[in-house]
């Protein structure tokens, strides 16, 4: 069978992982990059020999024979270079988040809808062994109703990115918008099994007074009907990568850990127990997990799509909801109120 022809857009921290990944995958073939400055592109043509290398974008889009398209790109340039991708014609990977406002989001789906072409969003957690493994758990009823999740990071602060986008609020939206993102997805993942969330409270704190727009501390409440609510909390301000999800129901109890020196490693640490109201085991976990691991499954995942028409993972009404999601929480932390979020997803 012939391989999906892959073009990737971004060569830089994340991309680099998404072009290692696609050029390695069963049925997928790295075609083409473009990265920006000749640093990036230069990076690209020495680790990547048989790929097409651009400086632009849109003349990799014109002129290569391309199924798809990874966007992996500073977050406000999503909107633009997603939609690029789908009206050429080709099936988009895009990475979190979706855009930076509701209306791009929506503009994506319309463009993706019309041209019967699969979007799907870069939440790659929904592919994990330990999150998914949360998850398939949850749906086997092993916890009962959930009624309670704690979905905690304590890592170190963000790099600043290629031309210092990450520490620009124009460029990155919000920090809520960079990685809590994640977590409002695994809580919607996990809880909204009696519907969407129905309000976000959130409150965030910046260790820098010249800086109090960049929310280093992040917590947010989401309640979703029927009782169930989720914590959100994140903190920048500390060291390493360690991640956690409590999960509790009416019948018992998960509690996921995942732990390494950064973001990206290769050699995490991980655990998954389970309380079945009596007793405590520990659940194994059959593949290795944490970001680097999940691309690859976003890959092949990607492939299924482009082959067979199986859906995303995350399509572009998820990565939606939680744009929406990020968005109530910063301003419920503007307005130091509860955020009431429009279950049919009409919120703006
Ligand atoms: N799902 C996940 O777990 C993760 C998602 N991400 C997301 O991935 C995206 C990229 O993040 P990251 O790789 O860390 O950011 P970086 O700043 O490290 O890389 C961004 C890259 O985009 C390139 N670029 C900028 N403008 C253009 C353009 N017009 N055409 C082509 N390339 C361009 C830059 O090129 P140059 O270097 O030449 O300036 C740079 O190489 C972000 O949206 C981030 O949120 C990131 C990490 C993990
Ligand atoms: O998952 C992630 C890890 O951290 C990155 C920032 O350093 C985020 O961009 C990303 O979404």
């Amino acid at each position: 069978m012939k391989p999906v022809r892959f073009g990737l857009i971004g060569y830089g921290a994340w991309g680099v992982h998404h072009a290692r990944v696609l050029s390695g995958t069963d049925g997928a073939a790295l075609v083409s990059i473009a990265g920006r400055s000749a640093d990036s592109c230069d990076a690209a043509r020495r680790d990547h020999p048989g790929a097409a290398i651009y400086d632009d974008y849109a003349a990799m889009l014109d002129r290569e024979q391309l199924d798809a398209v990874a966007v992996v790109l500073p977050s406000h340039l999503h909107s633009e270079a997603g939609a690029a991708v789908l009206r050429s014609g080709r099936h988009l990977l895009l990475e979190k988040p979706m855009a930076l406002d509701l209306a791009d989001c929506d503009a994506l789906i319309s463009l993706a809808r019309d041209r019967r072409l699969t979007l799907a969003v870069g939440h790659e957690f929904r592919l994990s062994s330990l999150w998914g493994g949360v998850k398939r758990m949850v749906d086997d009823g092993a916890i009962g109703v959930p009624r309670y999740a704690l979905i905690e990071l304590w890592r170190r602060p963000y790099r600043t990115g290629s031309g210092g986008w990450r520490y620009d609020p124009g460029r990155v939206g919000s920090w809520i918008l960079e990685e809590p993102i994640h977590f409002f997805d695994l809580a919607r993942w996990y809880l909204s099994g009696p519907g969407e969330p129905v309000a976000v409270t959130a409150r965030g704190s910046s260790k820098r007074a010249d800086r109090p727009e960049l929310l280093d501390n992040f917590s947010a409440f989401v309640d979703f009907p029927g009782g169930a609510y989720a914590v959100i909390s994140q903190t920048l301000a500390a060291f390493e990568h360690h991640q956690v999800v409590k999960l509790t129901g009416t019948e018992g109890a998960l509690w996921a850990s995942w732990g390494g020196a950064m973001d990206r490693t290769f050699h995490p640490s991980y655990s998954l127990k389970y309380f079945d109201g009596q007793t405590v085991v520990d659940i194994p976990i059959d593949r290795p997990t944490g970001e680097v691991f999940e691309l690859e499954e976003q890959a092949a995942m990607m492939v299924r799509a482009v082959r067979d028409g199986t859906p995303p993972a995350v399509s572009g009404e998820d990565g939606r909801r939680s744009v929406a999601l990020c968005l109530a929480a910063r301003r419920s932390i503007e307005t130091g109120e509860t955020v009431r979020m429009d279950p049919t997803l009409d919120d703006r």
